[in-house]
């Protein structure tokens, strides 16, 4: 292949979502995967492929997670019995994890009843921390519903720059219109000239119109032209994207609230979903992300990003305990099926490093 091809294939990549390798594999020009998607919502064989498929993508994104905390029980439970000493340097390895205190020391505690002064199978560890993480995460993972009765359904997305806000809304664009949606994007992070281009590339892509403005305009403005726009023309969903950084965080505050504010003034009910995106590698950061944008912007559920690029994904078990708040999605890869609804069940699997 020629270097210009090379280079081709690579800006094709990066505008679609695809790795490099993926889009090298495939001819040129790149075609967005979930074009056919958009038009008709699969089959049930077809979901039954998809949620395989997705299976071996989760396990493989988390895998930096899963080997960091399996390697680690692997080494300790191997040729030493369950004793105190073997259990808290389990908790370290847990804490180390991001999983969170209490999740680590609830975990510890399973693991040690009944057992001590025996040895223990590494794997018997693994499924007791899947056990117990599941039991965590079990309550919090709750699907976005959109109301068909709020039309438009108008969803927020707000969180630090770089977090994947976006992406996540080119991604979730894809998936209501694959469900027959129609679907009006927002243009709101008016910070970043490459993020207004970003979004239009995502309208584009997955046929949903987009309404922006030119750099550095007024945010809540663009918000009330948006919101008037999609209820003019009847669109079902309504995707607003934020800037994630302002001259400083009350500003950025402030502009969150006058976006709330101008699009209660068309629809007192709206904003009916306020989305934090979280980037799971920021790790620790992100609980306090949580504890900002909760407080300010009324965060209704989360989604957390860029699972398959971080050792340390334990930090959503971490914020389900503290917050409770629904977590509604996961992104393990900035291509367009890397996000999915979260279950419970397949990341406490995934994260332990067992089978589904
Ligand atoms: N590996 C990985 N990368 C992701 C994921 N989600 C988003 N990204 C990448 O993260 C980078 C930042 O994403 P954006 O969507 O631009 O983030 P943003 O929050 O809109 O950023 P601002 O516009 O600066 O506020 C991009 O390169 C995305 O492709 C994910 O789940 N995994």
């Amino acid at each position: 292949m020629s270097e210009s091809e090379k280079e081709k294939r690579g800006v094709l990549a990066r505008l679609f979502g695809r790795r490099p390798e993926e889009a090298a594999a495939e001819p040129v020009p790149a075609q967005a995967p979930s074009e056919a998607a958009v038009e008709a919502a699969p089959a049930a064989p077809v979901q039954a492929a998809r949620r395989l498929n997705w299976w071996q993508r989760l396990k493989a994104g988390l895998f930096r997670t899963s080997s960091s905390i399996g390697t680690g029980i692997t080494e300790l439970f191997t040729k030493r019995k369950l004793d105190a000493t073997t259990l808290e340097e389990l908790e370290d390895i847990l804490i180390q994890a991001d999983l969170g205190l209490d999740t680590a020391a609830r975990i510890t505690e399973a693991v040690g009843k009944g057992r001590y002064d025996k040895a223990i199978d590494p794997e018997e560890v693994k499924r007791v921390l899947a056990a117990e993480v599941e039991n965590v995460l079990a309550p919090v993972a709750r699907p976005l519903v959109v109301d068909g009765a709020r039309k438009p359904f108008v969803i927020l997305m707000v969180g630090v720059n770089g977090s994947g806000k976006t992406t996540t809304i080119g991604k979730l664009a894809a998936k209501f219109r694959a469900e027959g949606k129609s679907v009006m994007l927002a243009a709101g992070d008016t910070f970043r000239a490459a993020a207004i281009e970003q979004l239009k590339v995502w309208g584009a892509r997955t046929k949903s119109q987009v309404v922006a403005r030119e750099q550095g305009a007024d945010a809540a403005g663009l918000a009330f032209d948006a919101l008037q726009q999609a209820q003019a023309t009847g669109a079902d969903v309504l995707l607003v994207d934020t800037a994630g950084r302002l001259q400083n965080k009350a500003g950025l505050m402030a502009e969150l609230e006058k976006v709330v504010r101008v699009m209660k003034k068309l629809d007192e009910s709206a904003p009916h979903a306020v989305l934090l995106v979280l980037d799971a590698t920021t790790g620790q950061n992100a609980v306090s992300q949580v504890e900002i944008f909760g407080k300010t912007a009324g965060v209704t559920g989360l989604v957390m990003t860029k699972l398959d690029g971080t050792a340390r994904g334990g930090i959503l078990v971490a914020i389900a305990a503290k917050f409770g708040l629904p977590v509604h999605f996961i992104g393990i890869g900035e291509a367009v099926d890397d996000l999915e609804p979260f279950a419970a069940r397949d990341f406490a699997h995934a994260i332990a490093g067992l089978d589904q």
